[in-house]
């Protein structure tokens, strides 16, 4: 089956073609370079001979696997989009657009948040009022899905171990750490929305709420130029007066830019923490996996984050960082082996195309 997947992460608007699994041509292009329906557009044209169309919605609520999408489902969809500002209204954009571009052409949305739709209750569960929860609508969700899905996938093939338990920790622009065995997610950084857990590029990751209200009490500030502020004006952005993106705080760090020094210092420890936090829901741990494009682009800080890690048995040698695709970073003879993996979102984009149109056939 030839797929065409389109993944609108937070910096990166990502298309590829995938051949029966494999992918055989893509590209990344920033937001703001062009409109969702420019840029599907432009996919369409350069490979027009495609059976399905896979879109990477971060948020699918409750949904435990991907769905043909049609008008009226992504009307539903949509409303989920005040939980995923940063994604969601350009996985509705770009559905919209294949629809006008190619109409009848089978449009599938492939959900971060399904990979965790099991999670736990401990793991799930806010410690709120059981008022606001007996719904179970106000929980954690978990997003990345797709990508935990991937490194759990090439876990398994590369350690030669059916149902690995393994630490997917997620570096792009989004960040997150997800507890992962028997081929489940049973913790998870992100929770109701994409905004808790560690630092990222533009996010805040988790701030303590009681700090919020303060904020919102004496400035005073309305509920949307709070979200504005914790979505795109925090994290390496907020700490830094940078886009955030990793390249320009590195750059400022090693110039000996004193905000930047304490940016990365804060990046780093935020997610080490998160590692130690999440190997507490395995009772062994396997692997470790980095992924996403921080892991691809900058994996020489990967020695650097793992830098107190060794209680956990976590060692990378910072020669094999520096490799290229999927590989393992640890020593020999470390209790953990460590991988560097490729992001294969657009993998498993095709697949959940794939499953998604086998179920509408049967
Ligand atoms: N072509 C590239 N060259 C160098 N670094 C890159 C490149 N693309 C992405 N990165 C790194 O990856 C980060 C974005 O990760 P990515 O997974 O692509 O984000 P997202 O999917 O959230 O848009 C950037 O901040 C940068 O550190
Ligand atoms: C969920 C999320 O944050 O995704 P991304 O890292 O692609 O922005
Ligand atoms: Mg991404």
């Amino acid at each position: 089956m030839r797929v065409l997947t389109l993944n609108p992460g937070s910096s990166s608007l990502k298309a590829a073609l995938v051949v029966d699994g494999t992918p055989v041509g893509w590209w990344a292009s920033s937001p703001t370079d062009a409109d969702e329906g420019s840029a599907a557009a432009q996919a369409l044209a350069q490979w027009p001979t495609v059976d399905a169309v896979a879109i990477r919605f971060v948020h699918g609520g409750s949904r435990s696997g991907p769905m043909r999408v049609d008008t009226r489902a992504l009307d539903a969809l949509e409303r989920l989009s005040s939980l995923a500002p940063l994604h969601q209204p350009q996985a509705i954009a770009l559905a919209r657009a294949v629809f006008r571009l190619r109409p009848g052409l089978p449009v599938i949305a492939a959900f971060d948040t399904a990979f965790h739709a099991d999670l736990p209750r401990k793991s799930s569960q806010y410690a709120l009022p059981r008022e606001w929860t007996r719904q179970g609508r106000l929980r954690r969700y978990g997003f990345h899905g797709l990508s935990c899905r991937h490194a759990a996938r090439r876990t398994a093939e590369l350690l030669g171990v059916q149902t690995p338990q393994l630490l997917c920790c997620h570096l792009g622009a989004g960040v997150s750490v997800t507890a992962i065995r028997g081929g489940r997610s049973v913790d998870t950084s992100m929770g109701f929305t994409p905004l808790e857990g560690p630092a990222m590029a533009t996010r805040s990751g988790s701030v303590d709420p009681g700090l919020l209200l303060h904020v919102m009490r004496t400035v005073p500030m309305s509920a949307d130029d709070m979200e504005h502020t914790l979505y795109h004006h925090s994290g390496l952005a907020g700490m830094t007066g940078t886009n955030g993106d990793l390249r320009a705080v590195l750059t400022l760090e090693a110039a000996g830019d004193p905000d930047a020094v304490i940016a990365m210092e804060v990046y780093l420890h935020r997610i080490r923490r998160e590692i130690g936090a999440m190997a507490m829901s395995l009772d062994r741990l396997d692997a470790v996996v980095f992924t996403g494009g921080v892991a691809e682009y900058q994996p020489e800080l990967l020695g650097r984050l793992v830098e107190n890690l060794s209680v956990l048995g976590i060692e990378v040698d910072p020669a094999r960082c520096l490799g290229d695709g999927d590989r393992v970073i640890s020593p020999e003879d470390t209790p953990v082996t460590v991988f560097a993996l490729g992001t294969g979102e657009d993998v498993e984009l095709a697949l959940e195309a794939e499953t998604a149109l086998d179920e509408v056939q049967v």
